[in-house]
């Protein structure tokens, strides 16, 4: 076992300014050998610039950084990976058709004396990284047999590849369920064991207390606390991450829904090739209807379904009555539906394009005056989502890819907020949203029910589904196995329980 107390690694006074905006204070930041360091922050507050500063991939403006207590320059990747450090991607960068020792070698294969890539020495290196990190798999299989728990765990054996001693990983479990979450977990606490230090980020307060020894808090670019997870309190991570009490809560509130006509029918749908079975389910006029499931289980094929982005075999789609065949995204929008999708990067937003821009995209035909797009409403409903979601940015032509992750998911929401559609389609809405949005969220989905609008929430976080849902479908291997209301579920543990044995 290492004890846990040297200091491997010390970024002092580290400040870094974009466009003469201080996005980074004078942070100091310190990770000890062995340690797993959260560092946690609200949307913006420069978590992901200062890994980035440690990874190369930005310059700081002031600082220094320390190994061992050396100092070192790192300008560029290439010197993040030379001292030992390495970034485990949030977005995975595996490709499935290969195997697992092609994937964790792409891009560094070993090569044989003539420069052909050597896949018998690939194989055995990868066996013997496998092996040292307890990965009991064969590394000659393709990845796509195993689950995205696995997949993190093989992004993990690629970063330690090139013998990294200090690994980040962002948000590592925002795709994971919560048994995949406990596989990931146990195997970082092995790597700590073997010495490795770990710079966690994530949004997830109580796993944050349950897996990091140490957590920095970083608010508007300062570091405005550094203790051992065993001194803090939930309670007290949030007030220090908000800098203030939070104005909503995760409680439930029992609404009255008129249930007398739904406004959306659906009907024996059947995908074989979605792995959907008799999906029927009603939806009505201001309720919020939770998608409750494990990765896999459908949840996502449904209302991508419903979106017409996934074709379906057969089965029956009705809104407000009168049966659909929506076979485009047009089409969806046409029928009154909106869809947040769950990959904000590739589905939600044009990231080159200014926050007004991508706000007002779906809604540019009703901003059409007779020659030209009246410019004036199209600025002031971006500023008002602005205000009213709390987005931070420099102004509404900032472009959208340099917001912060949580900032960009505030952008695709409120774009189609600005779209006033009747039926909200929301797949993991709050994915990498900080604590205070989330709960501003919610509160924002529930004033959309009020209004009278339909919504479809899916969720991995059953302490999110149980504060906004009125009804909850449990679906398990493409069937819905259970639908309950919400006054007939007492606790987390028990949804659990549902989602589980179905
Ligand atoms: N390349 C850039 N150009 C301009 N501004 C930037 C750039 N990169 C980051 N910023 C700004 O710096 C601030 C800090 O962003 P950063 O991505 O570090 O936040 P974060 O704490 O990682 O947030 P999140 O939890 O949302 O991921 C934000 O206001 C962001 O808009």
């Amino acid at each position: 076992m290492i004890k846990v107390s040297e200091v491997f690694l010390k970024m002092e006074n580290i400040s870094k300014s974009f466009n003469k905006i201080k996005v980074l204070k004078e942070v100091n930041f310190e990770l000890r050998k062995g340690e797993i360091h959260a560092l946690v922050g609200g949307n913006g507050a420069g978590k992901s610039t200062l890994m980035k500063i440690l990874t190369g991939v930005y310059k700081k403006d002031s600082g220094k950084i320390l190994i061992n207590g050396t100092k070192v320059e790192i300008n560029e990747p290439k010197d993040a990976k030379a001292n030992g450090i390495a970034m485990v991607f949030q977005e995975f960068s595996l490709v499935p058709t290969l195997t697992i020792a092609q994937n964790i070698f792409l891009n560094q294969e070993p090569k044989s004396r003539l420069g052909f890539i050597d896949d018998k020495k690939c194989l055995k290196r990868a066996q013997a990284l496998l092996n040292n990190l307890n990965i009991d798999v064969p590394p000659a299989e393709t990845i796509d047999k195993y689950s995205v728990a696995y997949w993190q765990l093989f992004e993990i054996a690629k970063a330690l590849s090139y013998n990294s001693k200090i690994l980040i990983m962002d948000e590592p479990t925002s795709s994971l369920s919560e048994s995949e979450t406990e596989i990931l977990f146990d195997f970082m606490k092995q790597l700590k064991d073997k010495g490795i230090s770990i710079i966690y980020i994530s949004h997830r307060m109580e796993e944050v207390l349950k897996i990091a020894d140490r957590v920095t808090i970083l608010r508007n670019g300062e570091n405005v606390l550094t203790e051992n997870s065993s001194n803090l309190t939930l309670e007290q991570i949030i007030e220090n991450i908000v800098g203030r009490e939070l104005e909503h809560s995760f409680e439930w509130q029992k609404r009255e829904i008129g249930r007398k006509e739904p406004i959306l029918k659906v009907k024996n749908l059947n995908s074989k090739r979605y792995n959907l079975k008799n999906i029927s389910f009603e939806l009505y006029p201001g309720e919020i209807l939770g998608i409750a499931g494990l990765m896999g289980s459908g949840r996502t094929e449904i209302v991508e379904s419903l979106f017409g982005i996934k074709s379906y075999d057969s089965g029956e789609i009705m809104i407000n009555n009168k049966k659909v065949g929506i076979e485009s995204p047009q089409e969806a929008l046409r029928e009154g539906l909106a869809l947040v999708p769950e990959n904000r990067r590739t589905q939600g937003l044009i990231l080159d394009h200014s926050v007004k821009n991508n706000i007002l995209l779906p809604i540019l035909k009703k901003l059409k005056g007779k020659l030209f797009i009246n410019d004036k409403e199209g600025r002031n409903i971006t500023e008002k989502l602005i205000e009213t979601m709390s987005i931070k940015t420099d102004g509404i032509n900032q472009k959208v890819k340099f917001l912060s992750g949580g900032n960009q998911q505030k952008v695709v929401i409120g774009k189609w907020i600005a779209h006033q559609p009747e039926i909200f389609l929301m797949d993991e809405p709050t994915i990498g949203v900080d604590i205070g949005a989330k709960t501003e969220i919610i509160e924002l989905i529930r004033s959309l029910a009020n209004e009278n609008k339909a919504i479809i929430i899916i969720s991995s976080e059953l302490q999110e589904l149980m504060a906004i849902s009125d009804r909850i479908i449990v679906l398990k291997n493409g069937s819905i196995s259970r639908t309950i209301n919400r006054e007939d579920i007492f606790s987390e543990e028990e949804l659990q329980y549902a989602i589980q044995k179905g």
